[in-house]
């Protein structure tokens, strides 16, 4: 399925979500990042038809979304942010509720249901009422919802939220299996969540597309640039940079990622850039200017933190 985001813009009243936005997305996984507010959500609810452009269209396989909504309603998956359910409802029940919903046959939903309870290990609480389940249950229930129509496009909005990582673990077999014949776009502002999944990333802020492409290209784009710095061996670095993570070297000691065009300390060793780099890196690029006003800013350790 190939969807094609021409010119998308939303606007509420007076605040802008989303700017001229324009994409491509083919079969694979596409990782949605962004800080609170970006307009993930945003883009994600156009693009599951629970919200409508202000200008811009999407298109799917040459068609317009809302000119055909039926059937490309038929070949969506949507886990929205939040969703409601009817917690008197057994998890077997809700998800029988939702496939009548999407018109999908008893029969069928039976043996679907069946498997996708598998798939996330709630089968043994199946038929207890949603009231008695955790968040991490329900996070997995919503998932199963979402995959109920054996989708060709699924749209994911912070699917781990609530997860353990045994279940993170799980999930992303899911939806890696799911991907191979589907496109996935997986909305998160966790990193973590799509780095060892998404085959292209999406970077947005204040409603834009920041960067796009394949996760090794991005990298590229900041081959050079990522440096570890030994926290202790001294408290100031020079030109503009940005503070990425904190880890504990072979050592016992700390070193900090910092990102910066030229190498910020005689101390400071280049290293590879982790999908970590590329967000921090599109996130507060604006930030490096070759302005030499916040030079010499102590580490303070904080991600993202703007030296
Ligand atoms: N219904 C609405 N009315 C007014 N403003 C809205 C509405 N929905 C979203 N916004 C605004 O649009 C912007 C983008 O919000 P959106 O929820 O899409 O961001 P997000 O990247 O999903 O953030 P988060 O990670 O916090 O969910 C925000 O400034 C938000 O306040």
């Amino acid at each position: 399925m190939n969807i094609k985001i021409d010119q998308l813009e939303k606007s509420y009243k007076k605040k802008k979500a989303l700017y001229p936005l324009s994409l491509s997305l083919n079969t694979g996984i596409y990782g949605l990042l962004g800080p609170n507010g970006a307009g993930k959500s945003t883009l994600m609810n156009i693009l599951a038809t629970v919200e409508k452009p202000t200008h811009g269209k999407v298109m799917v396989d040459n068609q317009e979304i809302w000119q055909i909504e039926k059937i490309y309603k038929s070949k969506l998956g949507y886990l929205p942010q939040t969703f409601g359910m009817m917690p008197e409802l057994t998890g077997r029940e809700f998800l029988m509720y939702i496939a009548s919903l999407k018109g999908i046959s008893s029969k069928e939903a039976a043996n679907n249901i069946q498997s996708l309870l598998q798939q996330v290990n709630l089968t043994e609480v199946a038929d207890n009422a949603l009231h008695s389940y955790s968040g991490g249950m329900k996070q997995r229930i919503g998932i199963c919802q979402a995959l109920l129509n054996r989708p060709s496009f699924l749209l994911l909005d912070e699917p781990t939220v609530g997860l353990d990582p045994d279940e993170r673990i799980h999930f992303k077999h899911l939806i890696l299996k799911q991907a191979e014949h589907s496109t996935v776009l997986l909305s998160t502002h966790i990193v973590s969540d799509v780095e060892a999944l998404a085959t292209h990333i999406i970077v947005m802020k204040h409603g834009r597309v920041l960067a796009t492409g394949k996760v090794n290209e991005l990298k590229q784009a900041v081959k050079g640039m990522i440096w570890k710095v030994p926290n202790k061996s001294h408290s100031s670095l020079s030109y503009p940079h940005i503070i990425g993570s904190n880890h504990m070297n072979n050592d016992g000691f700390e070193e900090t990622k910092v990102i910066s065009f030229v190498s910020p300390s005689p101390q400071a060793i280049p290293v590879e850039a982790t999908l970590e780099d590329v967000y921090l890196y599109n996130i507060h690029k604006d930030k490096l200017s070759t302005d030499n006003s916040n030079i010499n800013n102590n580490l303070n350790g904080q991600d993202g933190w703007i030296g």
